[in-house]
């Protein structure tokens, strides 16, 4: 067994909380327990589970795991942290606000040995399972993706690492991507913004992604993809599993844990995040030399 400590209780640290303690049966995640929470607030115990030090959390023998689930400005700070004190660790995404920062966390976790596994349940969720099995096969002629979003407040970082998520989408449909222009468009006051990217594929195919957030503005992802064969304008409602979007990204940080994922599949997966990363700090410099 190995022990964890969720860090930052928000709503992804609280599913984690939850799930730790009711690990899908007979899966990895079952190899995982929790033996405390940490927070900058003093909280009360959240399902039986007590809140720790950061110091204690990093100290202790038991615990071999960290959850890093605060804002997205203090992952970096944080896995550095937990891999120093010899701590495999699960972030959510995006791990780091800078392309180098993510380089140098892997090669960290790599000198000692341990487990970084970066959440993606984007991937999960049965519409994007969907839509992958759908355009199997299929080549791409144009596309884009316009997602919609609530305000996030300043710590989540650039948008373009925020919307990690949209860019793992693309990146993992249609392979590596240029890019070739982005803007953003910002009204502070009214806390609404829309970034605009336009990236090729390697066959030199247009693709365009939208990032726009605001006050009240629902989640929503509206797609116009365009390939040889068929337009699809519609994402594709796919079949609601029983096993929940961070259940399913635990057994798979369980089974890295166990030595069960193949090196070939670590190794494609590394490099999509770390493509990924390199995109989003592509598209911010576009966005700040333009604003300039
Ligand atoms: N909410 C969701 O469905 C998903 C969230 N994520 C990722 O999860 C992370 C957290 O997002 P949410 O839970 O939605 O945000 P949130 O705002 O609900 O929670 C963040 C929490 O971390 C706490 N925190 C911040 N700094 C801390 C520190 N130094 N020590 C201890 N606690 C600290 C905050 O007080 C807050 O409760 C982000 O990286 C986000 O990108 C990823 C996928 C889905
Ligand atoms: C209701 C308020 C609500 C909040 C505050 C919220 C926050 C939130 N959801 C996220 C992703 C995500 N959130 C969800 C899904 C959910 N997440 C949920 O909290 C709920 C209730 C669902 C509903 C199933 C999914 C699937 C992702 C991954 C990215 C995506 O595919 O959109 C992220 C990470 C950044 C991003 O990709 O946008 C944040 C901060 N999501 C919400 O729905």
């Amino acid at each position: 067994m190995l022990g964890s400590v969720v860090v930052g209780v928000g709503i992804a640290g609280s599913v984690r909380i939850r799930d730790l303690l009711a690990p899908l049966s007979s899966s990895a995640a079952e190899k995982l327990t929790v033996k405390g929470f940490v927070s900058r607030r003093t909280l009360p115990e959240q399902h039986g589970v007590q809140q720790i030090s950061i110091e204690e959390a990093l100290s202790r023998n038991d615990i071999q795991v960290a959850f890093v689930c605060t804002e997205n400005s203090s992952h970096e700070e944080h896995i550095r942290q937990f891999l120093n004190a010899g701590k495999h660790v699960c972030v959510e995404y995006p791990m780091a606000l800078s392309y180098s920062s993510a380089a140098d966390l892997w090669d960290l976790a790599q000198q000692k040995g341990l487990v970084l596994h970066e959440e993606h349940i984007e991937l999960f969720t049965p519409d994007y399972k969907q839509l992958k099995k759908d355009i199997a096969g299929k080549k791409l002629e144009e596309g884009s993706l316009h997602f919609t979003g609530g305000s996030l407040k300043p710590d989540f970082g650039f948008p373009s690492f925020s919307g990690i998520a949209r860019l793992t989408w693309l990146v993992d449909l249609f392979g590596e991507l240029t890019v070739k222009e982005a803007t953003l468009v910002e009204d502070e006051e009214r806390k609404y913004m829309k970034l605009t990217a336009h990236f090729l594929t390697k066959d030199q195919k247009p693709l365009t992604w939208v990032e726009e957030r605001g006050v009240g503005m629902g989640r929503a992802k509206h797609i116009h993809l365009r390939f040889d064969s068929c337009t699809l304008t519609e994402l594709p409602a796919g079949q609601r599993e029983p096993v929940g979007l961070f259940m399913q990204d635990l057994v798979l940080f369980g089974r890295k844990l166990q030595g069960e994922v193949p090196t070939e599949e670590l190794q494609a997966e590394q490099s999509r995040i770390l493509h990924c990363l390199q995109l989003a700090e592509n598209i911010q410099q576009f966005c700040q030399s333009t604003a300039a």
